[in-house]
C-alpha cells in the first residue's frame, strides 16, 4: 500500500453519537443540525458505523481516543486516565506513584451526597489553583511517607498524584466517584441515578500497597470535604449563588508509564495533532504525536487553518474537538445540535476552503463515543464514521448523521480498525 503522498484529516468529534430527543421532534443533534459542509463530505465519501472500545461498553474519552487511533489494550495492560491526564498536564509522577483523574464537585458535606459532579462546571484557574494550593498544603496523611501533588487541568477537571516513598502503590483500588468504573482498567460509565453518594475506595486485591493506596484515596477524601467546607473560594461561591467546590471525586487510578509503539511507527505515516484536552495532550504525548497549537477548544476557524497548514508538514492530522460532549452530560440537546451547526460553518467549512491548495486530500469524521442528551452521560451507541475525498468511492450517503451512518458502505467497525481502515481507502487510488 503506497502511502507517500496520502494527506488525511482525521477529525474525532467528542461525545458526538445521540439518540432522538423530545426536544428535537424526536431527531438526534446531528439529524437536526444544519451541517451543509459535512453533508457535502458525506455525498463526496462512504459511511459506516463504529463500536469504538467493545459491545457494551460506554468508554471513556481517553481509552476511546487511544481505539481510534488504533490501539486497543485488549490485553488488560491499560494504565488508567489518570496517568494519561497526568503526562498530559506534566505533573512530576513515577512508575509506582497513584496517579487519579479528578472532579470539583459539589457535595452535601452532612452525608457526602453528591449534588452536582462538576460544581457547576464553571471554575477559574485561579479558583482551582488556590483550592489546590490549600490542599496540598493542609492534607496530613496518617502514613507520613505518603505526600500528594494536585493539578487544575480544565473547567471542573483536576490531576491527583499520590506519592509514597517507602512502597510502590497498586492501581488496584476501586473509584470514589460513582458516575464511573473501572474495567480492565478502563474507565466505563454507569447509567447514573439521582441517589448518588461519594464512593469509598476499596482494594480490589489483599495486597498492602493496594489497601494503603485505598487508604490514602479515602484520607484525601475525607479530609478534602472538611477543609474546603469554609474555604474562602467557596465561602464566595455560596454568597454568589454558585455551586461550591467542596469535594474532589476520583477515578481511573494508574501506578505506571504505558509502554506503546509510537503512532508514526505503527502506520508509516507522519501523524500530528490538534488537541487541548489534558487526556487527549497525554494520549498524543504518549503516542509521539506532533502537537500543533491552535487556541482554545472553540477557536473552530484557527484549528480549521492549522489543520489544513499542517499537512505541510505530516502526512496527517488528528484533530479533537471537545465540544458536543458536554452538552450532552447536561443534557441540552437543542445547545448540542446549535454546537454542531457552529462546527460545521467553523471548522469544517474553513477546512474545506483552506484545503484547497492540498492534493486528494481524505477527511475523516467520527468520534469517540455517543454522550446521549437523554441519558447524560456516556452509552455504548456506536458512533457515526464517514471517510470523504480522494476518490474514495460514494455509497450515496447524504448526511453525516447515525442514520446515514448505519445504512453506509463501511458497514460496522471496531475503533482499533478505523486508522488502517481510512489508510486503505486513502491510499487505493494512489
Ligand atoms: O472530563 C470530561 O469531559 C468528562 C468525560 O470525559 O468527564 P466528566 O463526566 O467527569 O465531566
Amino acid at each position: 500500500m503506497r502511502k507517500d503522498g496520502v494527506k488525511i484529516v482525521y477529525v474525532l468529534l467528542d461525545g458526538i453519537g445521540d439518540l432522538p430527543h423530545p426536544a428535537l421532534n424526536d431527531l438526534t443533534p446531528l439529524e437536526a443540525a444544519y451541517t451543509p459542509n459535512l453533508d457535502a463530505l458525506a455525498r463526496n465519501g462512504a459511511m459506516g458505523r463504529v463500536i469504538t472500545v467493545g459491545k457494551g461498553i460506554a468508554p471513556q474519552s481517553d481509552i476511546a481516543v487511544f481505539n481510534m487511533l488504533g490501539y486497543s489494550f485488549r490485553d488488560g495492560g491499560y494504565v488508567g486516565r489518570g496517568v494519561i491526564e497526568s503526562i498530559g498536564c506534566n505533573i512530576d509522577f513515577q512508575d509506582g506513584d497513584l496517579a487519579l483523574r479528578g472532579n470539583f464537585a459539589t457535595v452535601d458535606d452532612k452525608n457526602n451526597k453528591i449534588t452536582d459532579r462538576r460544581a457547576g462546571r464553571v471554575i477559574s484557574k485561579e479558583e482551582a489553583t488556590a483550592v489546590c494550593k490549600t490542599l496540598e498544603n493542609s492534607i496530613k496523611f496518617s502514613d507520613k511517607d505518603a505526600s500528594i501533588a494536585l493539578v487544575p487541568t480544565v473547567a471542573h477537571r483536576v490531576v491527583i498524584r499520590i506519592h509514597h516513598s517507602k512502597m510502590k502503590l497498586s492501581d488496584k483500588i476501586t473509584n470514589t466517584d460513582p458516575a464511573y468504573d473501572k474495567v480492565e482498567g478502563m474507565g466505563v460509565a454507569k447509567a447514573t441515578s439521582d441517589d448518588i453518594y461519594v464512593q469509598e475506595a476499596k482494594a480490589q486485591d489483599d495486597s498492602k500497597e493496594a489497601r494503603m493506596a485505598a487508604m490514602l484515596v479515602n484520607e484525601f477524601t475525607e479530609q478534602t470535604i472538611k477543609i474546603l467546607r469554609d474555604h474562602p473560594v467557596n465561602v464566595a461561591r455560596k454568597a454568589a449563588g454558585r455551586n461550591p467546590m467542596n469535594c474532589i471525586l476520583a477515578r481511573d487510578s494508574g501506578n505506571r508509564f504505558p509502554q506503546v509503539q509510537p503512532i508514526n511507527k505503527k502506520y508509516g505515516i507522519s501523524i500530528g495533532c490538534i488537541v487541548e484536552m489534558p487526556v487527549e495532550v497525554g494520549i498524543s504525548k504518549v503516542l509521539g504525536m506532533k502537537m500543533y497549537e491552535a487556541g482554545s477548544l472553540d477557536d473552530y476557524e484557527l484549528k480549521a487553518r492549522v489543520a489544513a497548514k499542517s499537512l505541510k508538514t505530516v502526512d496527517a492530522v488528528y484533530v479533537h474537538l471537545k465540544g458536543p460532549d458536554e452538552f450532552g452530560h447536561d443534557g441540552d440537546a437543542k445547545g448540542k445540535k446549535r454546537n454542531l451547526e457552529e462546527i460545521d460553518k467553523r471548522f469544517f467549512g474553513v477546512l474545506a476552503k483552506e484545503l484547497a491548495g492540498v492534493k486528494n486530500p481524505v477527511i475523516v469524521v467520527s468520534g469517540d463515543h455517543s454522550t446521549p442528551c437523554i441519558k447524560k452521560a456516556h452509552s455504548d451507541d456506536p458512533v457515526p464514521l464517514l471517510v470523504s475525498g480522494n476518490g474514495v468511492r460514494q455509497d450515496g450517503s447524504a448526511r453525516f448523521t447515525e442514520g446515514y451512518g448505519r445504512k453506509g458502505s463501511l458497514g460496522l467497525l471496531m475503533g482499533a480498525d478505523v486508522v488502517s481502515t481510512a489508510l486503505k481507502l486513502a491510499t487505493d487510488r494512489q
